[in-house]
């Protein structure tokens, strides 16, 4: 899992404006087209286990086909076809019955990535508040300030008929003497959220719902674990609420942990060989030493900017300086990692949701969640690896990040590429690790062939 993921550093609460919903894409670039349909009639199967062990979770009362039938509130359904959801996603199908249903349940929920997760928790959080009562009423728990603000503007967006207050528990927004949050739905990272409940501004006597998004990594031990568990301890202990955990992996050691955690939960869980959608086509460049990665990024640069396309590097050193020699040899490229300021990251991620950046250089801060649906190239200029803190896993690869990452590209059934640059018999190694681990097939692209690299990508992204 992503141990090595960047983290928000998080603790002191600096004056700041609130950062304002990221803006729609403007005119360019255009969106791959989009086979929707294929995703509603995937095919691929999730087991259901219900709390109750009596019901039978084949149930039509445990799947619903359309929005209309789930009794929402109208300003809700309204939002929701505001957006352009026509009808439910195979995952939400599944998981709004069960998570809207009363007494409210917990829930553990696993599809792969761009399914539609966001919006069933969203909807679940919109639809318990009750909006008269200022009071923070439902919290939700994300591993980066940038996938923080996108599902706030899920939420914004999803409610915007209704009279939903929202408030963000993010590093450098709040002012410091700020001493009552209001707002029914609050979204953050855990370190503040954290701090905001010790220091009493944000009242966690109302909480009804509390959500961990890429909830594999919010439990992860070697990732933020210990600060999840921590908001955890600071709700009430006599008073119900539900807890939703949702993310497209978890790992064996993460689940056991995640029942205690989210106790008498119903579940839906994924197959192991269903992990990664197959709208994205894996391929991988024999490059002969680190140097002739870079060349072969910079040969890549054309097709990189067909779409949009994220470059993900292990260490923030290695995105800063790819992206500043490719800068000073006159391409265009942004980068984002960890080490950069609050304002600096939201003006970086919103330049690039907005289609002003094409190509974005990385760490594994922004491999999860991340919903750019112009996003069709995944380059993996170092595959993900495990914690260099555990003795020895560094060699071995990230599964789970790697799945997140190749995840930002192909968006609810958009046809997507990842390309995994290997340079030396242990990174080859590690690839094939990674194949065998998702039985998939990850193509060979020649490296000396541009022409060649440009019709096979052109033929994948058709
Ligand atoms: N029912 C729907 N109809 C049409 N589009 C939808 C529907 N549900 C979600 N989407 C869109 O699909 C995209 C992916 O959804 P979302 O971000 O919720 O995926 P996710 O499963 O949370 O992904 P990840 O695992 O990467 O976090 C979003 O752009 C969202 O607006």
């Amino acid at each position: 899992m992503s141990v090595s993921l960047d983290k928000d550093e998080e603790g002191f609460i600096n004056p700041s404006v609130v950062p304002k919903p990221a803006a729609p894409p403007q005119d360019e670039p255009k969106e791959p087209e989009a086979t929707t349909s294929d995703l509603f009639a995937s095919s691929f199967e999730v087991t259901v286990t219900l709390a109750d062990q009596q019901a039978n979770p084949d149930s039509p009362l445990y799947s619903a086909k359309t929005f209309q039938e789930l009794g929402l509130n109208p300003d809700l359904l309204k939002g929701i076809f505001a957006m352009g959801f026509d009808k439910p996603s195979k995952i939400q199908e599944k998981a709004l019955p069960l998570l809207l249903a009363d007494p409210p349940t917990n829930m553990i929920g696993q599809s792969q990535s761009g399914t539609g997760k966001t919006a069933a928790f969203v909807l679940t959080m919109l639809s318990r508040v009750d909006y008269n009562l200022h009071k923070p009423q439902a919290l939700c728990l994300a591993p980066s300030r940038e996938l923080a603000r996108q599902i706030m503007s899920v939420v914004t967006t999803m409610g915007k008929y209704t009279n939903v207050q929202t408030e963000y528990a993010i590093k450098e927004n709040l002012p410091r003497d700020a001493t009552n949050i209001t707002a029914q739905i609050i979204i953050g990272t855990p370190g503040t959220m954290m701090d905001l409940i010790r220091r009493k501004v944000l009242d966690v006597s109302n909480v009804k719902v509390f959500v961990l998004d890429e909830a594999d990594n919010m439990l992860d031990q070697d990732g933020l674990g210990d600060q999840t568990l921590r908001v955890k301890n600071l709700l009430p202990r006599n008073k119900p609420y539900q807890i939703i955990l949702f993310s497209a992996t978890f790992p064996d050691h993460v689940r056991a942990f995640a029942s205690k955690f989210a106790p008498n939960a119903n579940k839906i869980e994924l197959q192991k060989e269903e992990l990664s959608v197959d709208n994205i086509k894996q391929f991988y460049m024999d490059c002969r030493n680190e140097e002739h990665k870079y060349d072969i990024l910079v040969s890549l640069y054309q097709l990189l900017t067909i779409g949009q396309s994220i470059i993900f590097c292990q260490h923030r050193h290695t995105a800063d300086r790819i992206s500043q020699r490719m800068t000073a040899e006159g391409h265009k490229v942004a980068s984002l990692h960890g080490a950069k300021d609050a304002a600096e990251r939201d003006a970086i991620i919103d330049r690039f949701r907005e289609g002003r950046d094409k190509v974005l250089i990385t760490t594994n801060v922004i491999a999860r969640g991340i919903d750019i649906l112009q996003v069709n190239m995944v380059v993996n200029y170092d595959l993900p690896l495990m914690n260099e803190r555990i003795r020895g896993a560094d060699e071995k690869p990230d599964i789970e990040t790697y799945i997140h990452r190749i995840g930002r590209t192909g968006r609810f059934g958009r046809r997507g590429i990842s390309i995994n640059f290997v340079h030396d018999k242990k990174t080859w190694q590690q690839m094939e690790q990674i194949e065998k681990a998702l039985n998939k097939k990850i193509l060979r692209i020649e490296t000396n062939n541009l022409d060649e690299m440009e019709e096979k990508m052109k033929q994948a992204l058709k």
